[in-house]
């Protein structure tokens, strides 16, 4: 399974285009549109959210609901489009009044993006460059979803860090834990915490400043065998990092216990194998669910550290390109904090990368062949 993604950040509309679903599997468009939706939110975000309302548009490669076995093109409309199509337009002169974007934001892609294009305006950087491209990225993550739930591997994340707030992670059941930060303004689960990061966040928003954070992902379900150690770019846990360092403003990425594991010596980092009731099991999950590159059967947990946001309305020391002399950063609309929106995307990369993965493994050109490698899978698991 491959993707594509196009599309200009006020141009008229993103596109992705996914290859290699298996045929015969039911689409469930309201589901894709809800995870659109779950992006738009997060305490924190700029005034684009409002005037955005995502939702996903199949033109290929889905006939009465159930996939062809073929491309899949997915639309996302942009509504900011309509206040922007004469600064954006794809063909013609620009317009008379068209002040361009001259002075790099330390933090965003606007200077190295300027000099290896070759642009004098940085718009024509910060537009694709921007992160309303991650709505794509969910799009094809909600896809993957859909394919992974029929096997029931639930994918979930919640934030653990804003600024300097860190929540307290409760012990909870899962689908408590997973309600608890659906409710969440910022997706976190600890409430106190919550009440400290919106007002973290409203303090950056006033002080014209911006805030990152840290999340975390969580994946169930998972059938030991997914990835290798065959080949360096086989390995879950690589392709999983690089997932989530793939999209804007991702910085690090921690499996399991993490950096902790430099820390601790073996016998506090790994964790012990018995055999019970006719199955290997763990009692702890320091390698957060990945061993040799390999899912082993435990839940995948992985942490993001997202940066601050680049655009700063008090803005940063810059130099402008055309005079070379040092002014303050363009301001751009932005957001003070989107780590409850990147939770989302990390979700949906670690989605995407999980069935990617799950479909290099029971490989099948329908939906009923997928799922009879799988059933054949998981009864010689029980034999072993
Ligand atoms: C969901 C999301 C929303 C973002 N919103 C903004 C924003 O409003 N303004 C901004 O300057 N950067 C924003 N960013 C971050 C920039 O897109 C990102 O820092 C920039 O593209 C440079 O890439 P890098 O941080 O990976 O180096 C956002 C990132 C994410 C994931
Ligand atoms: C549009 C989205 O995020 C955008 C990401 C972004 C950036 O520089 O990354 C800058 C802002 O764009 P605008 O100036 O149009 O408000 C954000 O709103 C989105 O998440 O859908």
């Amino acid at each position: 399974m491959r993707y594509l993604t196009a599309g200009e950040s006020h141009g008229p509309e993103l596109t992705a285009i996914v290859d290699g679903v298996p045929s015969q599997f039911p689409i469930d468009q309201d589901g894709l549109n809800h995870q659109l939706y779950r992006r738009q939110q997060g305490y924190g975000r700029g005034y684009r959210m409002k005037i955005e309302s995502d939702q996903a548009t199949i033109t290929s490669g889905v006939r009465f609901g159930k996939t062809l076995g073929t491309p899949i093109t997915l639309h996302i409309t942009n509504r900011d489009w309509k206040n922007w199509q004469e600064k954006m337009a794809v063909f013609g002169e620009p317009p008379e009044n068209l002040a361009e974007v001259t002075k790099p934001r330390p933090g965003h892609a606007d200077l190295a993006g300027a000099l290896k294009y070759d642009h004098k305006d940085i718009r024509n950087v910060l537009e694709r460059s921007s992160a309303r491209n991650t709505a794509t990225l969910v799009a094809c993550g909600a896809v993957a979803r859909q394919i992974l739930e029929q096997f029931g591997i639930r994918v979930f994340g919640h934030v653990v860090r804003i600024g300097s707030v860190v929540a307290d992670i409760p012990d909870m059941p899962f689908v408590t834990f997973m309600e608890r930060a659906e409710a969440s303004e910022v997706r976190c689960v600890d409430p106190t915490a919550e009440q400290a990061m919106i007002a973290q966040i409203e303090q950056a928003k006033n002080d014209g400043d911006t805030l990152g954070g840290t999340f975390e992902i969580i994946a169930t379900g998972l059938p030991i065998g997914l990835g290798s150690y065959a080949q360096p770019d086989q390995r879950l846990d690589g392709r999983l990092a690089g997932a989530l360092m793939g999209f804007q403003a991702i910085k690090g990425v921690e499996i399991g216990m993490g950096f902790e594991v430099a820390e601790r010596p073996g016998s506090q980092v790994h964790d012990e194998i018995f055999y019970q009731e006719g199955m290997y099991q763990r009692r702890t999950n320091g390698a957060g669910g990945i061993e040799g590159g390999i899912s082993n059967g435990q839940p995948i947990v992985i942490r993001a550290a997202m940066k601050p946001i680049p655009t700063l309305y008090k803005p940063l020391q810059s130099v402008d390109m055309n005079t070379k002399e040092p002014y303050l950063a363009s301001i751009e609309r932005s957001d003070t904090c989107a780590v409850p929106a990147a939770a989302v995307v990390g979700e949906a990369v670690v989605c995407w990368t999980l069935a990617q993965a799950f479909l290099e493994k029971f490989a099948g050109d329908s939906f009923g062949e997928v799922k009879r490698n799988y059933d054949s899978y998981m009864a010689y698991l029980q034999s072993r």
